[in-house]
């Protein structure tokens, strides 16, 4: 059995939205959704074998996961839902307050990164439950993503707002990439043809949203998700979902910057999945 992991926002959906799911659990495969702290936790314990995590994770566990080729959750600057909130300029946060998101990984740990080696500020974090108003009425700033983020933006006037996706280009030149589709390696060589079908599935989900510029999935979310089409639109087309050389070179500049940083242990190598699989169901 293939537990698949499924982060809960509405960034990562181009990958997921036309798999056949009722076919695949008819072949024993299961989907968990969540929030990417969750979805990374799961992968981590083996309940999940693939799946979104947050890229951060992926470097931290590197040496159990591999990579679904050209697959990803990235921007080429701004990303447009993973903002900090703060109530003084980023220049100034040195000593302050930031609550992050318990929901991230990538984006908590970037962040760190931006502030500490590009602003020079050191900060006192602390990870709390994603609410604006909570956060804000006892820290100076506030770290959100995903859909928290986007419903957060609608009501932080007022507030220093800094797209994290848009610093990351702004200092590194670089493409950010916050989610990847992670294998754990022991699934790969148990059930490599399986989770092959299901890796071309994601790949041709995302062609497939990427060539419709998005729209029949816009059209079925947005009635529950509020906002107007053409925001959504907007918004999918400034996130990429590929993942290739140059998503390669700025994820390994995050990792040796967040490295740098002591935030992890060792620097990460990535495999991918096509290196490390079997060739058996
Ligand atoms: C683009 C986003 O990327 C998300 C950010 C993540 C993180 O910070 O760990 C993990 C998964 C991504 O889906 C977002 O949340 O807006």
């Amino acid at each position: 059995m293939i537990t698949v992991g499924e982060i809960s926002y509405t960034n990562i959906m181009p990958l997921y939205y036309y798999l056949n799911k009722e076919a695949w659990k008819k072949e024993g495969v299961r989907f968990i959704s969540g929030v990417p702290s969750f979805i990374n936790s799961l992968m981590k314990e083996g309940a999940v074998d693939v799946g979104g995590i947050s890229s951060f994770s992926f470097g931290e566990n590197s040496s159990d996961y591999c990579l679904f080729p050209d697959l990803s959750v990235s921007s080429f600057g701004a990303v447009g839902s993973i903002f900090l909130f703060s109530k003084v300029p980023a220049s100034r946060l040195g000593g302050k307050t930031i609550a992050l998101t318990s929901s991230s990984a990538s984006s908590a740990a970037l962040l760190k990164v931006i502030l500490s080696k590009f602003y020079r500020q050191e900060a006192n974090y602390s990870v709390v439950h994603p609410d604006l108003q909570a956060m804000l009425a006892s820290h100076d700033a506030c770290l959100l993503i995903g859909d928290d983020a986007l419903a957060a933006k609608r009501v932080s006037s007022g507030l220093f707002v800094y797209d994290l996706g848009e610093q990351w280009k702004t200092f590194t030149g670089c493409p950010m990439t916050f989610a990847v589709m992670a294998v754990r390696r022991s699934a790969a060589e148990k059930s490599g043809r399986l989770l092959e079908k299901i890796k071309t599935q994601m790949q041709e989900s995302r062609d497939r949203c990427v060539r419709e510029q998005f729209r029949p999935l816009v059209r079925t979310l947005h009635p529950s998700l509020g906002g107007d089409e053409k925001s959504w639109h907007s918004y999918f087309s400034g996130l990429d979902y590929y993942f290739n050389g140059e998503h390669e070179k700025g994820l390994q500049l995050y990792y040796q910057y967040a490295y740098e940083c002591g935030l992890l242990s060792k620097q990460p190598v990535i495999t991918y999945f096509d290196g490390c699989m079997s060739v058996g169901r």
